[in-house]
């Protein structure tokens, strides 16, 4: 990459039918039009109750940093039919558009817009494909972070998947969102630099196949380092490798910091039961027992179920990688365009699939909660100029069943979508990864356990305004008219 091209940029990191979808609109002389987008799951995933939104960080360095280079135009220029005049415009792009979205750490939900971007149209089409790329896979690692946090209560939880990511990038960005979902550390040392993660380790079977002996070689790990973690398991975990630990810090004392053992294989119950025993009698009741060896959630909350005495999870490939649902299915849909006459459109996706029919207009999420003890109500997606924190009382209905419906008083509505940038001005000042983590914790806890709990939770009310689904309801009977009857597919 690197080696071919003097410089590089994002502006391509695309997919070519946006780029020819510009040149269609620049072509027409509508790149300027104006538009709205929204970008949306279906399904919360790993059936979790919700999802912990993350990527935001990244997608405002994108959007501040977005231009063509120099040789990015150059290789449009060599590889597509782009004619002079609109390689001169893509040369002068810069995003002067709005966007609005959670912030790091929110939990959001199925089917609701959780980032909306909003201007030239040509704008908004270009970076659907890297807003997507990035909220898909930061907002689905940092939920599954969430899920292991939930289980694993208080222990402490340390990020070890650089090894097993999709490359560099999933590693770096991956460490980042399982951080805000919960987790507090990592072993990628880059991700600790760049992200102010803290960064840890203890160290691998190498170290002991090097000494070719526990002892020694943790001896001379502990001469070299003050915190020590020893990995037991490397030949005999309860004959050898802890005995050599408990000599280790016996012999060093106040030379070192004696954090603990780690164990990465075998039955991790019944070894930490004997483990935690052999240290207590040895007088290290402080010293912790870390594990490690394919962890999950349903692995965890096993181990816990069987009185583990496990301290510290050193959790890879299941989260880095989502393994038991390795894509979010986030996707971004235009809701609003301007017609003719200067006047804006709301537009929808119809599909024989009631699910996938997207919700038309520009809409805002209120998060509403009972005014008494902040507890959650469910989520009211209204149309942008609906007020609903200015209600004395709100009527709230299932989008699908109509007829599960409450209506309540005495509530509090927040927005959940914040302006971040608006006419392609940064308006929001990030937050610290800290605040983020504290506040997505704060939301977690104030969610009822019946939405957090991993297995089969109850499903949190995400409904429409009855503006919204009259506006919606109204749409469809409109298409419908203006498409002919044999074409109906619903
Ligand atoms: N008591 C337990 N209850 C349930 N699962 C456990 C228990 N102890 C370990 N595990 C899990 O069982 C799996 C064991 O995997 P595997 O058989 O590959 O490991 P191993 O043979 O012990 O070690 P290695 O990785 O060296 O092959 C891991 O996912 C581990 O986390
Ligand atoms: O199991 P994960 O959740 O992905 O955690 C990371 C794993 O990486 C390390 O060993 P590695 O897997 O490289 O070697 P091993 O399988 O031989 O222990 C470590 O000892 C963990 O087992
Ligand atoms: O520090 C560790 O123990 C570690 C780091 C990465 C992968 N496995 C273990």
């Amino acid at each position: 990459m690197g080696e071919r091209y003097s410089d590089d940029s994002l502006a391509l990191h695309t997919d070519l039918y946006q780029i020819n979808m510009m040149k269609t609109y620049w072509d027409e002389g509508i790149t300027e039009k104006h538009a709205v987008f929204e970008l949306y799951f279906r399904r919360n995933p790993f059936k979790n109750g919700y999802a912990i939104f993350a990527g935001l960080e990244r997608l405002v360095s994108y959007i501040k940093n977005l231009r063509f280079s120099k040789t990015d135009i150059d290789y449009l220029r060599e590889t597509q039919n782009y004619p002079e005049a609109f390689l001169d415009y893509l040369s002068n792009f810069r995003f002067r558009g709005s966007i609005r979205s959670a912030v790091e750490g929110e939990l959001v939900f199925a089917n609701e817009p959780i980032v909306q971007v909003e201007g030239p149209l040509a704008q908004c089409q270009l970076v659907e494909t890297a807003l997507l790329n990035i909220v898909n896979f930061q907002t689905l690692i940092a939920t599954k972070a969430a899920r292991l946090r939930y289980v694993s209560e208080e222990d402490t939880l340390m990020e070890f998947g650089s090894r097993r990511a999709q490359e560099m990038d999933a590693s770096l960005w991956g460490a980042r969102a399982a951080f805000v979902g919960g987790f507090d550390a990592t072993s990628n040392v880059r991700a600790g630099k760049l992200f102010g993660i803290p960064a840890v380790g203890t160290h691998a079977h190498s170290l002991v196949q090097v000494y070719r002996d526990d002892y020694e070689a943790f001896l001379a790990y502990a001469k070299t380092h003050k915190d020590c973690v020893f990995l037991v398991d490397t030949y005999d975990t309860l004959r050898s490798g802890v005995p050599a630990a408990i000599r280790v810090a016996k012999e060093m004392g106040d030379q070192i910091n004696f954090l603990g053992v780690r164990i990465d294989s075998g039955d991790m119950a019944y070894q930490s039961k004997k483990i935690r025993q052999q240290l207590d009698d040895a007088g290290f009741p402080n010293a912790k027992i870390y594990a490690s060896n394919d962890l999950d959630e349903m692995t965890i909350l096993n181990l816990k179920m069987q009185g583990a005495k496990i301290d510290v999870w050193g959790v890879g490939t299941n989260l880095i990688t989502a393994y038991d649902q390795p894509a979010l299915g986030a996707v971004y849909k235009i809701v609003s365009i301007e017609d003719e006459n200067g006047q804006m459109v709301d537009t929808l996706k119809i599909s024989s699939n009631a699910e996938k029919v997207s919700t038309p207009g520009r809409k805002q999420v209120w998060r509403i909660t009972r005014r008494k003890d902040g507890k959650s109500e469910g989520d009211y997606v209204a149309l942008w100029e609906e007020r609903p924190d200015q209600a004395e009382e709100l009527f709230m209905f299932h989008p699908t069943y109509t007829y599960i419906n409450k209506t309540i008083t005495d509530f509090d509505a927040r927005p959940i979508l914040q302006e971040i940038f608006t006419d392609g001005e940064l308006v929001y000042e990030l937050p610290t990864i800290e605040a983020i983590k504290d506040y997505s914790t704060e939301k977690k806890d104030a969610l009822w356990d019946e939405y957090k709990r991993i297995l089969n939770p109850e499903d949190y009310p995400v409904d429409l305004s009855q503006k919204a689904w009259d506006h919606k309801m109204d749409t469809i009977n409109q298409i419908k008219k203006t498409i002919r009857k044999d074409d109906l597919v619903f």
